[in-house]
C-alpha cells in the first residue's frame, strides 16, 4: 500500500521567523545564529548548543521550553517529542495540518540546523563498544529527516559549509527559496545515509556478519575531479569512515590536484608497497595503469627504486612511485630524473620535500605509515544493477605452508625471490607472470586473457630493458617466476623455463598439475605449490 500524496503548494520563497539549531560540530554556529538573530529569526535549541548561543549574549530559547518536557536519559530524549515533529512535517498549506498545530500548540520551525553525534569520528579513534553505540545520533536524524520531507516548507541545515549560502538567501530573498530547499533537503537525506551506512557497516564488522542482508556504503565527497578515467566521464572522490594509510587518508604536499587515475594508481602502488616489512628491507613499487612496471627491494631505498626501475624504465615514464619508507634526498634525487606523476611514502625528510619542490607539479603524498596487508576489510565493486562485495585479498606468503612438488628444492635466494615474486602477483592483474631475480622485478606480465601470453610478454619486456640496457643476457636469466593462478598446461611454464627461469611458484590445483609438475622436473625446474590464488580483475 503506498500513501496518497497531500495536496501541498510549496511558496517559492519561505522567510525565516524560528530556526531549531542542535548541533555536535559547533564549528561557526555562534556566528550564524548571531547573523539569524540579527535578521530578526527566533532561534531554539538544544542543550550545549543553547549554551554556547546564550553564552555569546544572542537571546535564544531551551527547547525544553518549547517541549515543556525536560531533556532525559543523558540527551537520548531531547528533541524527539510531536511540538518539534509537528513543528517540522506541519504541511502549512493543508488546513487541517495547520489546525492540528494550532490545537496541540506546536510552532512552525522554517529551518533546521543539525548536524550529527560524530560516529564515524569515534570508530577512527577506536572507541570501545559502549561509547560507540552511544555515539550512534536518533534524535539528529529523525529532525533531519522529518525536515526534509517537508521541504515545500522547511530548509535543512546538515554542514557548517551551507551557513553562508542560507545568510546570503535571507539576505537577497527576504527567505530562502524552493530550489535551495529541495538541494538542502537532498544532501540532508544523503548525509543520513551515509551516517547509517557508517553505523550498519560497524556493526557488520563488529558482529561478523559476512554478507548481511541490507548493504549500504557511504563516504564524504573530498574533491570533484577534473574529470573520470576518461574526460568525458564526471567524477567525484568521495572518503569513508577509514583510518588506514593511504591515498584518501595521506596528506599532499605538494603538486597539482590528483586525478582520478592518479588516486587509482596511488592506491595500488602504496598497497603493493606495503606488503614488505621495511624492517626486513626498504622496497619501492613503480606502477602505471594500476599494474606495477617495476617492485624491487634494496639495501636502501635508492638501490631498490634503481632496481624496480631496471624491471622496466619506458613503462616507468608518468608512473607512480611509492615507497615503503621515509623519502630521503639520495631516492628523491633519483625519481625526479624522470617524469613521474605522484610519490607516495610515510614520510619524506625537509631535503628530499625541498628536491621535490624543483617539479611542481609532481604530487607528494606522505601517509603517517603503512597499511596492515593483513587487515581484514571488503572491497566494493560496482556491476550494473549490482556491487560485488568481497574481503579484502588480505593473503600472505609468510602464513602460508609451502609445498615443494619437484625433485629440486629451491635455493636459500631461489626460494626469498619466490615468495618476494608471489607477493608481487597479488597486486598485478590476472593472468599474472612475475620474474625476479635478488628480490627485483625483471619482467612483469600482466592482464592478459592467456597465462602463456603472460609468460611472453614478461619475458619479452625483460630481453628489451636488457638491451636498452646494454646487456647481452636477458634479465631473466636464472631468475624465479610466480603465477597468480595455477598453470593449467605445461607451456606457460616451458616458456618461463625458456626465458631463463629456474624455479616457480604458483597455487596448484590444475586437473593437470601432475604433467605440469613433469614438465617441471624434467626442465630441472624447482616448483613450489602455495594452495593460495591471487586473481585480480
Ligand atoms: N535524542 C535527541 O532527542 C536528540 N536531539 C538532538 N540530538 C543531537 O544532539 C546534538 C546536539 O546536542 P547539544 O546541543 O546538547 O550539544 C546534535 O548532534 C543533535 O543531532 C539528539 N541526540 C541524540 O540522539
Amino acid at each position: 500500500m503506498s500513501v496518497a500524496p497531500l495536496s501541498v503548494s510549496a511558496p517559492e520563497v519561505v522567510s525565516v521567523k524560528r530556526a531549531l539549531i542542535s548541533v555536535s560540530d559547533k564549528t561557526g554556529i555562534v556566528d550564524f545564529a548571531k547573523a539569524l538573530a540579527d535578521k530578526g529569526v527566533e532561534l531554539v535549541s538544544t542543550g550545549g548548543t543553547c549554551k554556547a548561543i546564550a553564552d555569546a549574549g544572542i537571546p535564544v530559547k531551551d527547547i525544553s521550553e518549547v517541549t515543556e518536557f525536560p531533556e532525559i536519559m543523558d540527551g537520548r530524549v531531547k528533541t524527539l517529542h510531536p511540538r518539534v515533529h509537528g513543528g517540522l512535517l506541519g504541511a502549512r498549506s493543508v488546513e487541517a495540518h495547520s489546525a492540528a498545530m494550532k490545537e496541540h500548540g506546536i510552532l512552525e520551525i522554517d529551518l533546521l540546523v543539525v548536524n550529527l553525534y560524530p560516529f564515524e569520528e569515534t570508530i577512527l579513534k577506536g572507541a570501545d563498544y559502549a561509547t560507540t553505540v552511544e555515539n550512534i545520533d536518533i534524535g539528529g536524524p529523525a529532525m533531519i529527516r522529518a525536515a526534509a520531507k517537508n521541504h515545500a516548507f522547511v530548509t535543512t541545515l546538515v554542514d557548517p559549509a551551507d551557513y553562508a549560502e542560507i545568510l546570503a538567501q535571507i539576505e537577497e530573498k527576504g527567505g530562502i527559496s524552493y530550489d535551495v530547499r529541495k538541494k538542502f533537503a537532498a544532501k540532508a537525506y544523503a548525509r543520513t545515509a551515509a551516517y547509517d551506512a557508517a553505523i550498519s557497516g560497524w556493526f557488520a564488522a563488529e558482529l561478523e556478519i559476512e554478507s548481511p542482508t541490507f548493504r549500504a556504503f557511504g563516504g564524504e565527497l573530498a574533491e570533484v575531479m577534473r574529470y573520470g578515467e576518461n574526460p568525458h566521464q564526471k567524477a567525484g572522490f568521495y572518503k569513508t569512515a577509514s583510518s588506514r594509510p593511504g591515498v584518501a587518508t595521506a596528506t599532499q604536499v605538494q603538486g597539482k590536484q590528483l586525478s582520478y587515475n592518479n588516486i587509482n594508481d596511488t592506491d595500488a602502488a602504496f598497497e603493493l608497497v606495503c606488503e614488505f616489512d621495511p624492517a626486513v628491507s626498504p622496497a619501492v613499487a613503480i606502477i602505471k595503469h594500476a599494474n606495477p612496471c617495476g617492485v624491487a627491494m634494496g639495501a636502501t631505498l635508492k638501490d631498490a627504486y634503481v632496481k624496480a626501475l631496471a624491471c622496466d624504465p619506458v613503462s616507468a615514464f608518468g608512473g607512480i612511485v611509492a615507497l615503503n619508507g621515509t623519502l630521503d634526498e639520495a631516492v628523491a634525487e633519483e625519481i625526479t630524473k624522470i617524469f613521474v606523476e605522484v610519490i607516495i611514502a610515510p614520510d619524506a625528510t625537509e631535503g628530499a620535500k625541498a628536491l621535490v619542490s624543483k617539479k611542481k607539479n609532481l604530487r607528494l603524498l606522505l601517509t603517517g605509515g603503512l597499511a596492515d596487508p593483513r587487515e581484514e576489510g571488503v572491497t566494493v565493486k560496482s556491476v550494473s544493477g549490482g556491487l560485488l562485495v568481497q574481503n579484502r585479498d588480505n593473503g600472505n606468503i609468510a602464513d602460508i605452508d609451502l609445498k615443494v612438488a619437484t625433485e629440486r628444492q629451491p635455493s636459500e635466494q631461489e626460494m626469498a625471490d619466490l615468495k618476494f615474486a608471489f607477493q608481487v602477483c597479488k597486486h598485478v592483474k590476472s593472468n599474472a607472470i612475475i620474474y625476479v631475480k635478488d628480490g627485483a622485478t625483471v619482467g612483469i606480465g600482466a592482464g592478459q586473457m592467456s597465462r602463456v601470453d603472460s609468460a611472453r610478454i614478461a619475458a619479452r619486456k625483460a630481453e628489451d630493458a636488457a638491451e636498452a640496457a646494454g646487456m647481452t643476457e636477458p634479465l631473466t636469466k636464472g631468475c624465479v617466476v610466480a603465477s597468480d593462478a595455477f598453470f593449467p598446461f605445461a607451456d606457460g611454464l616451458l616458456t618461463a623455463a625458456e626465458a631463463g627461469a629456474t624455479a616457480v611458484i604458483q597455487p596448484g590445483g590444475s586437473m593437470r598439475d601432475q604433467e605440469v609438475i613433469d614438465a617441471a622436473n624434467e626442465a630441472g625446474l624447482a616448483m613450489v605449490m602455495t594452495g593460495m590464488r591471487h586473481f585480480r580483475h
